[in-house]
C-alpha cells in the first residue's frame, strides 16, 4: 500500500514536472552561454557577417539541423537556396562557414592560410586522439608542430618513400593475385570492389606500419581475414563520425548526455582499433628496449627509436598509439572510394575504360604488370582519377579549419572560432568553374601541351590534398596508391557488369557515397604468367 501511494506521488511529481523541462533546458542553455561569451568587439565587426538562416538565441540553428536527414546536405541546400558561395550558419555559438567557390577557397587556406590553420577540439577529435596526441585532428600548437614535422621528415620524406617501396608492391601483387582468384569463386568470377579497394589501402598501411598483412592466421587468396573485416570496417566507421556535426560539440552542456549517440559508436570504433594496434605496439617498444630488435623495418619501428635532444624517446606511447590510428584513418578512404566510383564511371561510358587501357597497354605493354615507375607517363589514369576526386569525394567537406582570431574575407567578417568547411562536393561541381559539371569527362583534366597530369589541386577547384599549413603530407604516397590501384585493376582484368544488373551510379541520401557496391565480374587479360606472383 505503501509502495502504492510512493509511486502515486512520483506519478504525481513527474505529471507536475514534464511541462517545465523545456524551461529546464534553456535554463542551462543559458547558464552555458554566460560561461561562454561572444568574442569581444573588434575594429572588424564594421562588416557584416556572411549570409545566412536566422539564428535562434543560443541554440542558433540546430533545431533545422536536427530535423534534417543529413546536415551537410542540409547545409548545401541552404547555401543553394540562398543563392551565394559563403554563408555562416549559426550551431550553438560557433559560426559555420561553407564555401562553395575557389577563389574565397584560396583566400581561407593561400591568402590567410597563418589565421585558419586551426582544428576544432570536438568530443570526437578528442577521442581518437588521445587527447589532441596528433597531425590531422590537432588544433594550431606545439603538439601539432611536433607531429607535423616527424611525419613530413621520418616517415614520408623521399628517401622513406623509396624505402618502404617493397611493402607496397608485395601490396599491390595481392590485390592482383586476388581479383585473380575471383574466377575460381563459385559467383561467376564476381568481384566486389568496395572490398577490394578498401581492403588493399588497408594492406598497404598495416604493412607500411607494422610490417604485416593480417592481425590474425590470414588467407591464402590475399582475401582480408574476419580481424583485417574488423579492422577496417571499424576505421571507416571512426572517418564516419568523426566530424558528423555532433550535437554537444556546439552546446558543449550536453556533452554528458550523448543525445546523438555518436560518443557510443565512437567508444565502441575505436575501441576495436585499440584491440588490434595496441599490443603490437606494446611488444615492439618492448622488443626495443630490451635491446632484442635492432633493424628498422617499418614505421612502428621509426617512430619508437625516434630521440630527442636528450638521446630519450621523442614519442610517448600514447603518442604513438594516436598517431598510427590517424595515419590508418588518413590513408583508407581516399584510395577506394575515388577509385570504386572512377571504374563505375568508366564502365558506363566504355570508350573512357577503352582508353585507359591503351595507355596502360602502350606504356606497360601486356608482359608485365604496372609498375610504380610508370607513374609519370600515366596521364589518362590521373585524369580519370582527378576527374572521380572533383565528382565523388570521399566526403561532403573538407576537414574543418577554424579561424584562430577575428578576420574580414571578400569584405565579410569572420569572427575568432569560426568553422570553415569547403565544400568538396559543391566545388568540384560548380557550374560556374565546371561545364557540364555532372558528367564524368577525365579529357578537362589533360593538359595541352601533354605534360604530366597530377592529383594535387592547388587552386581548390576541388579537394584533393589541398595546400597550405594544414595541406596534406601523403601526396607521394596517396598518389601512389591511388594510380597503383586503378592502373592494375584496368590492365589486369576486363570489367563488364554481370546480366541483367548494369552497373550503376546512384549516391546514399546522406552524401557523396556510392550508394551500393560496385560487383562486377573481372576477366585476366593478360598472359598467364603474367600472374604467377611473388608472396
Ligand atoms: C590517398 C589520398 C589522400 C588524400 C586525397 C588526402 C587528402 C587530405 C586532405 C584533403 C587533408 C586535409 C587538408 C586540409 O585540412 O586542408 C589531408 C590532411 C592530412 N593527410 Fe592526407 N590524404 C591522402 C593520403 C594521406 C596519406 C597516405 C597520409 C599519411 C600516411 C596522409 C596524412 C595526412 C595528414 C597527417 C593530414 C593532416 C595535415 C594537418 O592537419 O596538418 N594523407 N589529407
Amino acid at each position: 500500500m505503501q509502495a502504492f501511494s510512493s509511486q502515486m506521488q512520483s506519478r504525481a511529481f513527474l505529471s507536475f514536472i514534464l511541462p517545465f523541462w523545456p524551461y529546464f533546458i534553456i535554463f542551462i542553455i543559458l547558464i552555458q552561454t554566460l560561461k561562454y561569451p561572444h568574442s569581444s568587439p573588434t575594429p572588424f565587426r564594421k562588416h557584416r557577417l556572411p549570409p545566412g538562416p536566422k539564428p535562434w538565441p543560443v541554440i542558433g540553428n540546430l533545431p533545422e539541423m536536427l530535423s534534417s536527414k543529413s546536415a551537410p546536405k542540409w547545409i548545401h541546400q541552404l547555401v543553394k537556396n540562398m543563392n551565394t558561395e559563403i554563408a555562416c550558419i549559426k550551431l550553438g555559438n560557433v559560426h559555420v562557414i561553407p564555401v562553395i567557390n575557389p577563389t574565397l577557397a584560396c583566400e581561407f587556406l593561400k591568402k590567410q592560410d597563418d589565421i585558419f590553420a586551426s582544428r576544432p577540439e570536438s568530443m570526437s577529435s578528442g577521442l581518437v586522439s588521445r587527447g589532441y596526441k596528433t597531425t590531422v585532428l590537432s588544433p594550431y600548437g606545439e603538439q601539432w608542430k611536433k607531429m607535423k614535422k616527424i611525419l613530413n621528415m621520418d616517415l614520408l620524406s623521399p628517401a622513406k618513400h623509396q624505402w618502404l617501396h617493397d611493402k607496397r608492391m608485395e601490396e599491390a601483387d595481392n590485390l592482383v593475385r586476388y581479383v585473380y582468384m575471383s574466377q575460381n569463386n563459385n559467383e561467376g568470377g564476381l568481384v566486389n570492389v568496395r572490398i577490394a579497394t578498401q581492403h588493399y589501402s588497408g594492406n598497404v598501411i598495416r604493412k607500411i606500419i607494422f610490417n604485416r598483412r593480417y592481425f590474425g592466421e590470414g588467407r591464402e587468396d590475399g582475401a582480408p581475414g574476419t580481424e583485417e573485416i574488423e579492422h577496417v570496417d571499424a576505421l571507416f566507421t571512426i572517418l564516419r563520425y568523426v566530424f558528423a556535426f555532433c550535437v554537444s560539440d556546439y552546446m558543449p552542456c550536453l556533452r554528458a548526455l550523448d543525445v546523438d549517440g555518436h560518443k557510443r559508436i565512437l567508444k565502441n570504433a575505436t575501441r576495436i582499433v585499440n584491440k588490434y594496434h595496441d599490443p603490437i605496439i606494446e611488444q615492439r617498444i618492448k622488443q626495443w628496449k630490451e635491446g632484442t630488435k635492432a633493424e628498422t623495418e617499418d614505421w612502428l619501428d621509426v617512430m619508437v627509436s625516434l630521440k630527442d635532444a636528450n638521446n630519450k624517446p621523442l614519442l610517448t606511447i600514447q603518442e604513438i598509439k594516436s598517431q598510427i590510428t590517424e595515419l590508418m584513418l588518413a590513408t583508407i578512404d581516399n584510395p577506394s572510394n575515388v577509385v570504386e566510383w572512377a571504374l563505375a564511371e568508366m564502365m558506363k561510358q566504355p570508350e573512357i575504360l577503352d582508353k585507359a587501357t591503351e595507355e596502360l597497354d602502350q606504356v606497360v605493354g601486356k608482359d608485365r604488370l604496372v609498375e610504380e615507375s610508370d607513374i609519370p607517363k600515366l596521364n589518362y589514369i590521373k585524369a580519370c582519377l582527378r576527374e572521380s576526386f572533383r565528382l565523388h569525394p570521399s566526403d561532403s567537406f573538407n576537414v574543418p579549419h577554424v579561424a584562430m582570431r577575428d578576420t574580414v574575407v571578400s569584405n565579410y567578417f569572420i569572427p575568432k572560432g569560426s568553422h570553415v568547411l569547403l565544400s568538396r562536393v559543391e566545388l568540384g561541381r560548380n557550374p560556374k568553374v565546371w561545364e557540364e559539371p555532372h558528367k564524368f569527362k577525365p579529357e578537362r583534366h589533360l593538359r595541352d601541351d601533354g605534360s604530366n597530369v597530377f592529383l594535387i589541386e592547388a587552386d581548390l577547384r576541388f579537394i584533393t590534398f589541398t595546400t597550405g599549413k594544414r595541406g596534406c603530407p601523403g601526396v607521394v604516397l596517396g598518389t601512389t596508391l591511388l594510380v597503383m590501384l586503378l592502373a592494375r585493376l584496368i590492365h589486369g582484368f576486363t570489367w563488364t557488369a554481370p546480366t541483367n544488373q548494369p552497373v550503376e551510379l546512384l549516391e546514399l541520401e546522406t552524401g557523396p557515397f556510392k550508394a551500393h557496391p560496385l560487383v562486377v565480374v573481372a576477366k585476366p587479360r593478360l598472359p598467364n604468367e603474367v600472374y604467377s606472383l611473388s608472396d
